[in-house]
């Protein structure tokens, strides 16, 4: 299946900060990928990357198969970053005709608005919309080329339920019209509702790239938190941590865990079941995945 972007072994550093630690990553043509990962995990450098807007420190980025400072690669995308700012006097008709100039293809400018919900305000002026209505059209926007690759950072951010819903739409829309998506989200719901593959960073890597079924089981996972000098092997441990004399489990079935703690006769106290972060969990996988190398 054709590759419209690809990250090879990319690092990305900010002075003192790894933004991005070797990432490689495919985005074939017609997958709707979601890129999940908690704040500072690196997600809008790796769309900046692809965008062309920033360059990395080491390794590929390349886009359409050209490069991604190429304007022609990039005449072949749209891209919503995660702010946007726009001229307050224009209209957001002649906004979407200003940006769809930029292009040789373009989308039907009606119908474009139609799908995210902006009809009803082709004349009124950007400064007199609501921050929805704004974040709407900021998304619309990307899709003003009729691009075969579109990256959205955190496209529903500050949207209610209703906005939320008409965009998923619009994006669904464009999805099973062929187009090609990368978007990122904190939200494990928003990306479960739009898209087959999801890939997990955190701390600048690559935690976990597949199905959003197999992702959603693992971020299923609890943790399990006592005091103990010792414990039995318990069913189930995916990751074990020490931690001031503490020790934290993770595991996807804790009643089973505690029943069996229980079971073993193993002295223990202060017992405490929580939901694993999703960084936590992840984090917890990989550590285990790297011991068993
Ligand atoms: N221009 C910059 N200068 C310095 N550090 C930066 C810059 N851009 C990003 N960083 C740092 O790089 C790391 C990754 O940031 P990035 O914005 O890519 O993460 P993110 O996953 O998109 O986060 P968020 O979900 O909060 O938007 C963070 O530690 C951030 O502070």
């Amino acid at each position: 299946m054709t590759i419209l972007a690809r990250a090879i072994e990319v690092s990305r550093r900010y002075g003192g900060v790894q933004a991005l630690d070797r990432v490689s990553l495919d985005i074939r043509a017609g997958e709707l990928v979601g890129l999940l990962g908690p704040n500072g995990a690196g997600k809008s450098t790796l769309i900046n990357l692809f965008a062309g807007l920033r360059r990395p420190t080491s390794g590929t980025v390349e886009l359409l198969g050209g490069s991604p400072h190429d304007p022609v690669m990039r005449r072949g995308i749209g891209v919503t970053p995660q702010d946007t700012g726009m001229p307050e006097t224009l209209r957001v008709g002649e906004i979407v005709d200003f940006v769809s100039a930029h292009f040789p293809d373009r989308a039907d400018k009606g119908e474009l608005l139609e799908r995210f919900g902006l009809s009803d305000l082709i004349r009124r002026q950007v400064g007199g919309l609501s921050g929805g209505q704004k974040r709407r059209l900021a998304v619309a926007l990307a899709f003003v080329g009729n691009p075969r690759l579109v990256f959205l950072d955190e496209p529903t951010t500050g949207l209610d339920v209703e906005a939320r819903r008409t965009l998923w739409e619009g994006i669904r829309s464009f999805h099973e019209g062929g187009g090609t998506v990368l978007l990122t989200s904190h939200y494990l719901e928003e990306i479960e509702a739009l898209a087959q593959r999801v890939v997990v960073v955190g701390s600048g890597r690559v935690l976990a790239d597949d199905t959003v079924r197999a992702v959603r089981d693992i971020v299923g996972v609890r943790r399990v938190s006592l005091a103990a000098a010792n414990l039995p092997e318990l069913p189930g441990v995916l990751g074990e941590e020490r931690e001031d004399g503490r020790i934290h489990l993770v595991t996807t079935d804790p009643d089973r865990l505690v029943v069996e703690l229980v079971r073993s006769g193993a002295p223990f106290s202060g017992l405490e079941i929580r939901p694993t972060t999703l960084e936590e969990a992840f984090l917890a996988l990989t550590a285990k995945e790297s011991a068993n190398v």
